[in-house]
């Protein structure tokens, strides 16, 4: 059995980034940066009036000045004379501030007669104007790689920057493996149960950016899953969900071999998530997840997350590592790396009690997995260990 880090790098191996594609901004939230991009013009893109009030010289700022309103400049309709001491322009905010003007008087601070205004109050310190380019100039770049947030896409229109070069998004086909499933709203016969981990892998991978190709429940036969794996054509990625291990219906590996899939490895020495193989079969890497619920989201966490991230061109790095203070004492660890169900708050980790690979709820009510690296020794409470926050 090999190492978790050595499965990830074999798990990186297999993939490589996806090629970039143009897509509308309208379009580009959640998807990856796949070149730098730059500013096409300055932002604002003339000296622009932070409040509304009054574009005065400076040399009239003074409390008492008696200037004589010469006109209105508003948000998209600027004045485009000069301003001359003694004068004032009326002005709004967002509006470009005239030559001559150095500062915006808010229209608080003066009192109006007719086109004749009197500075009531001259103690603000600020001019109330916005330089040009102030936010941005023109090739300010936004570097990639990058998970494009709503933030970004902002700066992206503020940039006019209408068409994003994003990379491709992976698509990743799911096959549920197994005679016992049957689909969520289904009635299940009396030895059944409801596929559940292909939904949450579903969710898992499209979160992270990719496309989830939900394919219909493969049965335990050789038949149903070539024709199962043929529904698979086309994808990047291929994940199988069960019949990992040795049992005698165990038969993913042995048809996904007979189809070609060259393997990478199977077994690691991670708790849950023993049986995991991988290797590429065609044009796609393949993913052999464990059948037990949890098992297969932990594996989701840990290895299909960081495979995506890669195809998307953020790097080749391992599910974020964080350190985190026990709560409690917890006893030594066997020889494979545990994946721990927890809950972490300032106070500290719990990690809790039930940890079979069959309880989703514990999943649920877990916000992180702490990891036990094989053998750790007993541990106090007080003691550091690492989380993956979930
Ligand atoms: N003799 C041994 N038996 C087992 C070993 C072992 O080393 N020696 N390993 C155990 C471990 S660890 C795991 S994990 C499981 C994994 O087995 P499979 O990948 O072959 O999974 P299945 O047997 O198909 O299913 C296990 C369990 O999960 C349920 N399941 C499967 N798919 C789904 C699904 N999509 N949604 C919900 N539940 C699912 C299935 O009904 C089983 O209860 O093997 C151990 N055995
Ligand atoms: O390694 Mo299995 O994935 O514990 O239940």
């Amino acid at each position: 059995m090999i190492s978790v880090a050595e499965a990830l790098q074999d798990l990186f191996a297999l993939v490589t980034p996806l090629p970039a594609q143009d897509v509308p901004l309208r379009d580009a939230a959640q998807r990856v940066l796949a070149r730098d991009v730059t500013a096409r013009r300055d932002q604002p893109p003339f000296a622009a009036s932070a409040m509304d009030g009054y574009a005065i010289h400076a040399a009239d700022h003074r409390q008492g000045a008696s200037l004589t309103v010469i006109g209105e400049a508003a948000a998209g309709h600027g004045w485009h004379g000069t301003l001359a001491q003694g004068q004032a322009l009326r002005i709004f905010t967002g509006a470009p501030v005239p030559a001559g003007a150095s500062r915006v008087i808010i229209q608080e601070n003066v009192t109006r007669d007719g086109e004749k205004i009197t500075i009531t109050d001259a103690q603000d310190s600020g001019s109330n104007i916005r330089p040009l380019g102030g936010d941005f100039a023109q090739g300010t770049s936004l570097p990639a790689p990058r998970h494009l947030s709503p933030n970004d896409i902002a700066l992206l229109a503020a940039m006019n920057i209408a068409s994003v070069p994003v990379t491709r998004k992976p698509v990743v086909a799911i096959i549920a493996t197994g005679d016992e499933l049957v689909q969520p709203g289904d009635s299940p016969g009396p030895d059944q149960i409801i596929a559940s981990n292909s939904y949450g892998l579903a969710a898992l991978v499209a979160a992270a950016g990719a496309t989830a190709r939900l394919l219909p429940i493969a049965r335990d036969s050789i038949a149903s899953l070539e024709q199962t794996f043929a529904l698979a054509q086309g994808a990047d990625l291929i994940i199988t969900i069960g019949g990992a291990s040795v049992g005698d219906h165990d038969l993913v590996g042995q048809v996904a071999q007979s189809l070609g899939m060259q393997r990478s490895f199977y077994k690691i020495a991670m708790r849950p998530g023993k049986p995991l193989m991988a290797g590429r079969l065609g044009s796609a890497a393949m993913i052999g997840l464990p059948g037990n619920p949890v098992s297969a989201m932990v594996c989701g966490h840990v290895f299909v997350l960081p495979v995506i991230r890669k195809m998307l061109g953020l790097g080749a790095h391992p599910a974020a590592t964080q350190t985190a203070l026990l709560a409690h004492d917890i006893s030594a660890n066997g020889p494979r790396a545990h994946y721990m169900r927890a809950h972490a708050t300032a106070a500290g980790v719990t990690i809790f009690e039930r940890q079979d690979s069959s309880l989703l709820s514990v999943l649920t009510q877990a916000n992180c997995l702490a990891l036990r690296p094989p053998h750790d020794p007993a541990r106090q409470a007080g003691e550091s260990v690492q989380i993956v926050p979930l």
